[in-house]
């Protein structure tokens, strides 16, 4: 008996190993006719020896209740909105109110890109992923755990043993939509006006066999509770190192010059992207600093969404055309 439990582990290690690299540093080390054998080899065993099976074997991530309704969850700390700029002179206007309410006279930001998804809470204890919550109206959201579990780009389990809750963004890949509208389309479905729907659709479905089926994806940027984070940037380098998606594109800027200078290049190349963003998120990066600044009811003053001008529809239409 105790080798299959060794072959059990050993499958589940090696499984969730792949789906790491695939879904989160995108470098896939087998193909997925290999994966699947595996993963059927562990099924088999599983079903054979049931109580050998592991809370985080892979195939534990789709649940197969069908829920009602969903239940609301009430974040210990309220899910705030950003405020947006729409200009670089917004945006200097915001550099110099920081400048005003602060003490320091170099104040560090730090830029990220602007995810165009929707926001999510995920709770961590001891290491294991235990609940999740989408923002709702930033006071209560609603508890979407078993979708999140089937969403493979977010770890069961942590490379840590503490607890804590992390806060991002679940998206769906364009491939992923463009795919999914296909799909729909074929089986004239209404299709998704956009990837943000798309992936809103999908985590709030009650079947999460549906949601698995959605290939949806995440990154974090923010861990919540754990006092020895001190800035922002501490925050993204602490949730990479225990194994949760980040997106390695941020940047550290000492000047609004530097943030400019990285707006500039996104609002450039954001088409290269395999997801949508809707602009760049702006933080001041030190945690007294955001402190010393404070929020409002609504949004944090120490950081603001720097939107991009939103496409014309004619260049929307046109890439329709040239697609097709
Ligand atoms: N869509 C995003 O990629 C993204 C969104 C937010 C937020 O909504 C957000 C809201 C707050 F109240 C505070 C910080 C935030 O940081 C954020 N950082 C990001 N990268």
């Amino acid at each position: 008996m105790e080798h299959i439990k060794e072959e059990i582990f050993k499958l589940v290690a090696l499984l969730n190993k792949y789906s790491y690299d695939y879904y989160v540093e995108d470098n896939p080390q087998i193909s997925d006719t290999e994966y699947d054998t595996l993963y059927k080899q562990l099924e088999k065993l599983e079903q054979e020896y049931p109580e050998f099976i592991l809370d985080n074997s892979p195939t534990q991530r789709v649940g197969d209740r069908v829920l009602d309704e969903f239940e609301k969850v009430i974040h210990k700390v309220p899910m705030l909105s950003l405020s947006n700029t729409f200009s670089i002179e917004d945006l200097r206007d915001f550099d110099s109110r920081i400048s005003k309410l602060s003490s320091d006279d170099s104040i560090e930001y730090i830029c990220e890109l602007k995810i165009d998804g929707l926001a999510i809470s995920i709770n961590y204890e001891n290491g294991k992923l235990v609940s999740a919550a989408t923002r709702g109206d930033g006071m209560v959201g609603e508890n979407v755990t078993e979708n999140i579990k089937t969403i493979f780009s977010i770890p069961k389990t942590l490379k840590t043993k503490k607890s804590f809750e992390v806060r991002g963004e679940v998206y769906l890949p364009k491939k992923s939509f463009e795919l999914l509208n296909k799909e729909r389309e074929e089986n004239n479905e209404v299709l998704f006006a956009n990837p943000r729907n798309a992936a809103a659709g999908s985590l709030r479905q009650l079947d999460s066999k549906i949601t698995a089926k959605r290939r949806l994806s995440a990154f974090i940027y923010s861990v919540v509770g754990d006092e020895n984070i001190n800035s922002q940037k501490m925050a993204l380098t602490v949730a990479a190192d225990v194994g949760l998606p980040v997106n390695p594109n941020f940047k550290l800027c000492k000047t609004i010059d530097e943030v400019v200078d990285y707006i500039m290049y996104w609002e450039e190349h954001k088409q290269d992207l395999p997801y949508e963003i809707d602009g760049i998120v702006i933080k001041v990066n030190s945690y007294s600093l955001q402190e010393e600044i404070g929020s409002t009811q609504k949004s944090p003053r120490w950081a603001t969404a720097y939107k991009f001008p939103e496409e014309e529809l004619a260049t929307k239409l046109l890439d329709i055309e040239l697609s097709v």
